[in-house]
């Protein structure tokens, strides 16, 4: 199948100096990871959940709202945004696809994923501590790993409808595996990375 997301990035100019992409599914700590790069590089930090949100508040509509009635075009939007941030300002973008959505237009793509039981753990452990107000609640460990698998295959169905790509991971600079790591062991491994890339920005 030819590829639309060339066409999806366009040709434009780019002003922004810095960014970097950091994709994954759910629970694999892309969030984390990207708010640890961001105050390291010591530029701002946006979430595709951001610019839903954002949506949701233009539409004077909860969340959960628009979740429901979230259609391609919604899509489209969150990835459009994604898009005009990377171009526009230095920043690290976190979500689940910002890099097949930046290109080359990011200086880095990092993709970060763990097990499906470890990322379940994850929610699950989250959930508890009322972490993740907008998700459904008082599930067992078997239904949220259930629940993530299931978005995730979605997620991926969706993004090929609309993109043309699929889930390989050729285009990423950076994969990180983090199952059996802590955050900090991560953040050391990022550290060095961001040392060679971007030695002059670090703080
Ligand atoms: N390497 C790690 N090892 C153990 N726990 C981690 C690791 N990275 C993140 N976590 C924890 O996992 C949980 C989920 O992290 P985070 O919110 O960053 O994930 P996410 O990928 O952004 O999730 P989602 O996309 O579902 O919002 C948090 O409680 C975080 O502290
Ligand atoms: N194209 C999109 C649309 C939404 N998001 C945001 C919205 C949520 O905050 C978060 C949840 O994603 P999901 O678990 O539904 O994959 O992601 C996005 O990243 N990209």
């Amino acid at each position: 199948m030819e590829s639309f997301i060339e066409e999806f990035q366009g040709d434009h100019e780019k002003t922004s100096e810095l960014v970097v992409t950091v994709d994954g599914p759910s629970g694999a700590g892309t969030g984390t990871l990207a708010s640890f790069i961001a105050e390291e590089l010591g530029i701002n930090c946006y979430s595709a959940g951001d610019f839903f949100r954002g949506i949701a508040a233009d539409r004077d509509m909860t969340v959960e709202e628009l979740g429901k009635v979230a259609d391609k075009q919604t899509d489209l939007k969150v990835d459009r945004r994604t898009l005009e941030k990377g171009l526009s300002e230095n920043c690290v973008i976190e979500a689940r696809i910002p890099s097949r959505v930046l290109g080359t237009y990011s200086d880095l793509r990092i993709y970060l994923t763990a097990d499906l039981e470890e990322r379940a753990k994850r929610v699950s452990k989250d959930q508890e501590e009322g972490k993740r107000e907008n998700e459904e609640k008082s599930e067992s460990l078997e239904e949220v790993k259930e629940r993530i698998r299931k978005r995730d295959e979605e997620n991926w169905r969706r993004y090929k409808d609309y993109y043309g790509i699929e889930n390989t991971k050729d285009i990423y600079d950076v994969l990180i595996d983090n199952t059996e790591m802590t955050i900090d062991e991560q953040q050391e491994q990022v550290r060095k990375i961001l040392e060679r890339k971007f030695p002059e920005q670090l703080e």
